[in-house]
């Protein structure tokens, strides 16, 4: 194991943020945090690291995290604030000067797209620019275990793709890589198991397939039809055996898979109800998250608080 949390807590005065949390992280995972914000991704990340207090047992590397080698360690805190008067390249130099071994500074800025920019300030760049920069810094040790709190955040669609290639081959050359992300799309892309934080608890843990399974609820398929014709179109489907909730815009029927869509279409086809769309959606990682954060799913599809969902 890269690391191991037992019964790990933090507060800050009244504020209880990590109320117990107990992971652990093997060797080659990539394991990503969720959760909304302030949920304490960020507290656990600076336990598991060494970088502030805690409560509890935590071992990196099988060791305390504040004597483990730094050396195997690369870090991406939340909020990174290197000087602002130095070059990309300065910064990859000046942070690879504190290893024994670091990696050619511009290798490392070409792995984060940053080749072209390297004699720029850091101040100079681009939000996406400076955080691919800081990811550089991350990875100059070429660490063991690679830590990353929210890396992509300001990043431009191409940018996060190529750092997920940069992630993937990382990890084929077998690097850990612990991240927080508020892009289910990353995670489910990235995470070999998923860890959902929400209020300092862990409240679920898996693989994505495995939260979805247990969490995620239903398949559905959403029809939009003019207001006047959804009930006939409700009558249509219900008839043919399906579940189905009425909405303003058309209907949903629930639990439908991808083979139940020719038979609903014929049910309304023969009931000459007309249409404008027809979507068919499986749950995903963002549903488990709304479901399991304070936020559900209604029958008709729509995200609710979570006491309006259960009244
Ligand atoms: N240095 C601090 N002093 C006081 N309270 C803090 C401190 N750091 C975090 N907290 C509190 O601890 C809780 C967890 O914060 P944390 O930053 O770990 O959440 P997070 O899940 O990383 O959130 P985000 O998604 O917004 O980054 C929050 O209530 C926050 O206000």
């Amino acid at each position: 194991m890269v690391i191991v949390a037992e019964d790990v807590r933090r507060e800050y005065g009244d504020t209880v943020a990590l109320d117990g949390v107990s992971l652990s992280i093997d060797d080659g995972e990539v394991y990503a945090l969720i959760g909304p914000n302030g949920a304490g991704k960020t507290t656990l990340i600076r336990a598991l690291t060494g970088t502030t207090d805690y409560e509890g047992r935590v071992e990196l590397f099988g060791t305390d995290p504040q004597t483990a080698d730094a050396e195997r360690l690369g870090l991406l805190p939340q909020s990174f604030s290197p000087p602002e008067r130095l070059t990309a390249r300065e910064l990859v130099d000046y942070y690879g000067g504190l290893y024994d071994h670091a990696r050619p500074t511009d290798e490392v800025l070409a792995d984060v797209g940053m080749a072209e920019h390297a004699d720029t300030w850091y101040e100079k760049l681009s939000g996406g620019q400076q955080r691919r920069t800081c990811v550089a810094v991350a990875l100059v040790n070429d660490p063991d275990l690679l830590v990353l709190d929210e890396p992509t955040t300001a990043i431009d669609p191409a940018g996060r793709r190529s750092l997920w290639d940069l992630l993937d081959s990382l990890v084929a050359g077998g690097t850990t890589v612990l991240l927080t992300t508020h892009s289910m799309a990353e995670a489910e892309r990235l995470a070999d198991r998923v860890g959902l934080l929400a209020d300092g608890d862990l409240v679920a843990e898996g693989t994505p397939r495995e939260l979805v399974e247990a969490y995620g609820g239903q398949s559905r398929l959403t029809v939009d039809t003019e207001g006047a014709v959804a009930d006939a179109a409700a009558s249509a489907v219900e008839g043919a055996g399906y579940r189905v909730a009425t909405t303003g815009r058309g209907i949903v029927v629930r639990d439908a898979m991808p083979e139940d869509i020719a038979p609903i279409v014929d049910a309304l086809g023969a009931a000459d109800v007309s249409y404008h769309a027809l979507r068919w959606e499986r749950p995903d990682l963002e549903s488990v998250y709304l479901a399991l954060t304070g936020t559900g799913v209604t029958e008709t599809g729509e995200a609710v608080e979570r006491e309006e969902a259960a009244a």
